[in-house]
């Protein structure tokens, strides 16, 4: 796993979206898994600024879902699948069509959480996955103590998890209870993990994931099993890292062709 601290979520934002977009120089129809929640907003930014820019061509990209909740109305403004639309498919200026994620107003939840595994590998298995961190360590929607080996499926969301992310919704009330989200051994599936963190609130669950043990209480600890997993964080997420200098040194030696 690879730690690189920057000064801020800006900062984080542009380096992701250049690996992003060297990633898609390289391949040009990529499957790009996107997270959602405010800390990835500066990734797409900037990613859609290089494509304004004609810095990288995204035409052929494609996009898939980490998450969704269960229950919303189709097209809600705040169902994951609006959210990706908005913030990441549409300023990119791909098409509806190169877009995929789990149908969270299916009638059977079940049958729709096991076609989006299928959907995943018959796309060719996901090229990076973003991913950002909720406050009790959660990545996707996997709350702690889901399994390790997880896969795409109905969860329960905790009270800390449903208050976190009340502000995008007119009331805590009606913040689902129940969301599909790719499982743990799904999303270590996918070629390349870069999670950004930032802020101070996402520091000791950063600090228990990087340098903690692997376990099913943390869940983005899981990162620490995959073969090319990239943690970025600012200066506030990373303030309770004990290898904090060493990270830095590392990140600062490192040969610039290799990229993240
Ligand atoms: N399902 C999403 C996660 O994918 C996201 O990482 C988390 C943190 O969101 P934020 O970046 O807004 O703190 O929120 C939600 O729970």
């Amino acid at each position: 796993m690879e730690v690189v601290i920057v000064p801020d979520a800006t900062a984080g934002g542009e380096l992701i979206a250049e690996a992003i977009a060297s990633l898609v120089r390289r391949k040009p129809d990529a499957l790009l898994g996107v997270a959602t929640g405010s800390t990835p907003l500066p990734i797409y930014e900037a990613l859609a600024g290089k494509v304004r820019a004609g810095a990288v061509d995204a035409s052929r990209a494609r996009i898939c879902q980490l998450d969704e909740y269960v229950g919303l109305p189709a097209g809600h403004p705040e169902s994951y699948r609006s959210v990706v639309l908005r913030e990441v498919v549409e300023p990119l200026g791909l098409d509806e069509s190169s877009f995929i994620g789990p149908d969270g107003s299916a009638e059977d939840v079940q049958a729709a959480c096991e076609a989006y595994d299928r959907a995943l590998s018959e796309a060719g298995g996901v090229d990076l996955q973003l991913l950002g961190i909720g406050t009790d360590g959660h990545i996707g929607f996997n709350e702690p103590c889901s399994s390790l080996a997880s896969r795409t499926r109905i969860k329960t969301l905790t009270r800390q998890t449903r208050a976190d992310n009340a502000r995008f919704f007119d009331s805590p009330d009606e913040v689902p209870h129940h969301v599909i989200t790719q499982g743990i051994g799904t999303i270590l599936e996918a070629r390349h993990l870069v999670l950004l963190a930032t802020g101070e609130g996402k520091a000791e669950a950063v600090a228990q994931s990087v340098e903690g043990p692997v376990a099913a209480l943390v869940p983005a600890s899981a990162l620490q099993l995959h073969r090319h997993a990239t943690v970025v964080v600012d200066e506030a997420a990373a303030s309770k890292l004990k290898l904090a200098d060493y990270f830095r040194a590392t990140y600062a030696a490192k040969p610039a062709w290799q990229g993240l």
